[in-house]
């Protein structure tokens, strides 16, 4: 079967330091798969090269089973990229700049309108048709910028932080989006927030430090990720020294008066000991639960495996 997106040993350096290095990548199915990483990590580097808009210094991609370097035209036309700043013409209708953004893909002439149309509807933006783009507000540009990366039908979609710098409301919307979207096809989306992948990826890909660092489903991810703190909340709030005492806790912090962050190492049963020693001393414990770790922490923990 030819993979919808596949990169081999691709790398970059800009100037003298390299970004990213031997990034393997293979994507077959449709959903909504997560690129990971802290900023600076190399995900817009990845991005924007699978998009053909930056040159490797080395490696290869291959879109549907093209070579970018050697067709980007036909390559491309399987790709539909939305930037981390979309490149929005706010001077433009919105059926303006969607039928310019059509014309630039090579769309057929007599394809365009229908095609303009669909991706509207797609998007929920048809009610805008006419608006200038520059007096939507920031959720709708988002739809533009989406809409115009599916205009052409691609069978793998991009989408560089998308989810950035939109309102809580905007954020609910942009999700159910991308989830739709992905019904029918592949997205690549990235994120420095690990909730952001957990709510819309299948799939994971960690990027550090330019290199993969993990690469699964998300139900992997979390088993792999162990937790290793508690958040804890007292009626009757115990001394550090005490928590501290119950096997297996390493660390204790008080975030609150009454809720503390207790670190612990090995195994989860450190709830139960500490719900045991709490009924014992009186804490009168009204919360528990395990946290997953933060992901500096996460980045360590994969880090520190991925090297053993
Ligand atoms: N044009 C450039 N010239 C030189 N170095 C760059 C350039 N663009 C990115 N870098 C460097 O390459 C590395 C990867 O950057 P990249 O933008 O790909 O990361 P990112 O994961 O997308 O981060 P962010 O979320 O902050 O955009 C970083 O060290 C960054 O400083």
């Amino acid at each position: 079967m030819t993979s919808i997106l596949k990169t081999v040993q691709l790398s970059h350096k800009y100037s003298s330091s390299w970004a990213i290095r031997d990034i393997n990548l293979e994507l077959n199915q449709a959903g909504v798969i997560g690129l990971l990483g802290s900023n600076g990590a190399g995900k817009s580097t990845t991005m924007n090269i699978i998009c053909g808009v930056l040159n490797q210094t080395e490696g290869s991609v291959f879109i549907n089973g093209i070579d970018l370097r050697e067709d980007p035209e036909l390559a491309k036309q399987n790709i539909g990229f939305l930037p981390q700043n979309p490149p929005l013409y706010t001077d433009l209708t919105v059926d303006e700049f969607l039928t310019y953004t059509a014309e630039l893909r090579k769309m057929e002439k007599h394809t365009i309108r229908e095609a303009v149309n669909e991706a509207k509807e797609k998007v929920g933006i048809t009610h805008f048709s006419t608006r200038l783009i520059k007096n939507l507000s920031g959720g709708y540009r988002q739809r533009v910028g989406i809409a115009q990366a599916i205009i052409h039908k691609p069978k793998l979609v991009v989408m560089d932080e998308p989810t950035n710098g939109l309102d809580p409301n905007q954020l609910i919307e942009a999700r159910k989006l991308i989830k739709e979207i992905a019904q029918e096809r592949t997205v690549l989306l990235s994120s420095h927030i690990l909730s952001e992948i957990h709510l819309l990826c299948r799939e994971v890909i960690m990027i550090e430090g330019g290199r993969i660092i993990f690469s699964d489903s998300m139900d992997a991810f979390n088993n792999y990720v162990q937790p290793h703190s508690l958040l804890v909340r007292f009626e009757n709030p115990p001394s550090v020294a005490d928590i501290q005492a119950v096997h297996g806790v390493n660390k204790v912090e008080f975030l609150t008066g009454k809720q503390a962050r207790v670190f612990f190492e090995g195994d989860e049963e450190i709830a139960e000991r500490i719900i045991d020693a709490g009924g014992k001393q009186d804490w009168r414990i009204r919360e528990i639960s395990l946290e997953k770790g933060m992901l500096d922490d996460i980045f360590k923990q994969l880090s520190s495996k991925s090297l053993q």
